[in-house]
């Protein structure tokens, strides 16, 4: 067994924050000592990283191609500069991107900073129901463009064919590589591949059913220097490391207990959190729900949630969780844009309440509002703990004064999330 890496091994650039995380849960169930920064680590927070995988998240998902290329071409600076042997640039599961890209500019630019010629493009999560047929994307059963994603208010995606849809957004040419031939297993894979660049392909969308042809992909593509796509994807990575003698054998997922109170915040209206939310409520805990109409005219909003969760003695959930339709009401009212950002920002000033009150361990619901809740806490980095369900860990924040923190992508966790979080954040069994 060798002694812990001095450098990272795998450096990785997540498009949005809580798809970091999400990528970090991954690799620290293969065994790899994972640290997520939040934006490019400051030379101070450098000199304290010590882990087999770094994931830098970036807010890169919906902005200007160009914006992305830049954001992410500075990402991948910095982890060369660091060392790291193999790239991996992490997106949604359901390929999330805009009709202008930007997953194909980015992946693009980070293959030829890099002087490879080839990668793979492969969102799947089949374990949160992501699969991939014939370079078509399935959410559980139905087609990408089927699934609720055509209605999405920032990346609707209105077609399943990854290839097309990739090709949309880059000048080198797009393939396939096909479930037949991940069916023959790493020899069929790395036969493929050759095909492929042979026949001037340097990104291609590979299928995958399983978590099985998952490892065969991530085990056939140990040698290439960019991969793109999903968590899933990542989780045959860890086994190239080990296999390599890289990886020491100790419990990655190990983190310091937090001591302190506890708070749920749920800025998410996907479909998930309203059944966490519903599900809370159900149990008869306390909850607050804030109103971004009350917010906008200026009410006092914040102070007022403080006093509840003040008053409350427990554990309080404080939502501004609704129905599609009553939040299509509001951004009606206010804008999308400018709903968003008055919940984010209450939150936030609500996390940051409750820090001084003494509160240590926060479970957050929704991308965009975690981004906010963490940003608030003035939190940089996170240490990345055991799984709590499927894409989502526990973490520990770095610094003096260290945070227990859930941060759930919207669509994920199971209707009894919130207290599955808790208890798991207070080193309970679940
Ligand atoms: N009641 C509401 N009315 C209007 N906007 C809301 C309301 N509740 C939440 N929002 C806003 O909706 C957005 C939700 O985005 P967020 O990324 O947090 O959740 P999500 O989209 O479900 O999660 P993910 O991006 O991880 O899939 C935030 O900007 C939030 O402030
Ligand atoms: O891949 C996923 O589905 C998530 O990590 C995510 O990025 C959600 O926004």
């Amino acid at each position: 067994m060798s002694n812990s890496p001095v450098r990272p091994l795998l450096g990785c650039i997540a498009d949005d924050f809580t798809g970091a995380t999400d990528l970090a849960n991954m690799l620290v169930r293969g065994g790899m000592r994972t640290v997520q920064s939040i934006g490019i680590p400051t030379a101070e927070m450098a000199a304290d990283l010590d882990a087999d995988a770094i994931v830098i998240a970036l807010k890169s998902r919906t902005t200007p191609a160009a914006e992305a290329v830049e954001e992410s071409l500075a990402a991948l600076e910095w982890l060369r500069e660091r060392g790291c042997e193999q790239i991996f640039f992490k997106y949604c599961s359901t390929f999330d991107s805009t009709a202008a890209g930007n997953i194909g500019q980015v992946s693009e630019a980070l293959l030829k900073k890099l002087g490879g010629d080839f990668t793979l493009a492969c969102p799947a999560f089949p374990e949160n129901g992501r699969t991939i047929f014939r370079g078509h994307l399935f959410v559980q059963d139905q087609l990408l463009n089927e699934s609720g994603m055509q209605h999405h208010p920032l990346t609707p995606m209105t077609d399943a064919n990854l290839v097309r849809v990739l090709q949309s957004q880059t000048q080198q040419k797009v393939g396939l590589l096909r479930y037949d031939s991940i069916a023959k297993g790493v020899e069929g894979v790395r036969s493929k591949i050759a095909e492929l660049r042979a026949d001037g392909v340097s990104m291609a969308i590979a299928d995958a059913l399983s978590d099985a042809d998952l490892y065969t992909l991530g085990e056939a593509c140990a040698d290439l220097l960019l991969l793109t796509g999903g968590s899933g994807l990542a989780q045959g990575l860890p086994g190239n490391f080990r296999k390599a003698g890289k990886l020491r054998d100790i419990d990655a997922a190990k983190l310091e207990p937090v001591e302190g109170g506890e708070v749920v915040l749920a800025g998410s209206a996907s479909v998930a959190t309203n059944g966490q939310v519903a599900a809370w409520l159900e149990a008869n805990r306390p909850a607050l729900r804030i109103n971004p109409l009350e917010l906008a005219a200026g009410r006092p909003v914040v102070e007022q949630a403080l006093e509840f969760a003040r008053k409350a003695g427990e554990t309080v959930l404080i939502y501004a969780t609704s129905s599609p339709n009553e939040v299509k009401a509001v951004q009606q009212q206010l804008g999308v844009e400018r709903a968003g950002a008055l919940v984010e920002d209450a939150l936030g000033q609500i996390a940051k309440g409750l820090l001084h009150a003494g509160v240590r361990r926060f479970v957050v619901a929704g991308g965009e509002t975690s981004g906010a809740v963490v940003q608030a806490l003035g939190v940089q980095l996170l240490k990345i703990g055991a799984q709590i369900d499927p894409g989502v860990p526990a973490t520990v924040s770095s610094g003096n004064q260290p945070l227990a923190l859930a941060l759930k992508s919207g669509n994920f966790g199971g209707r009894d999330f919130f207290s599955k979080a808790l208890k798991q954040l207070a080193g309970e069994s679940v």
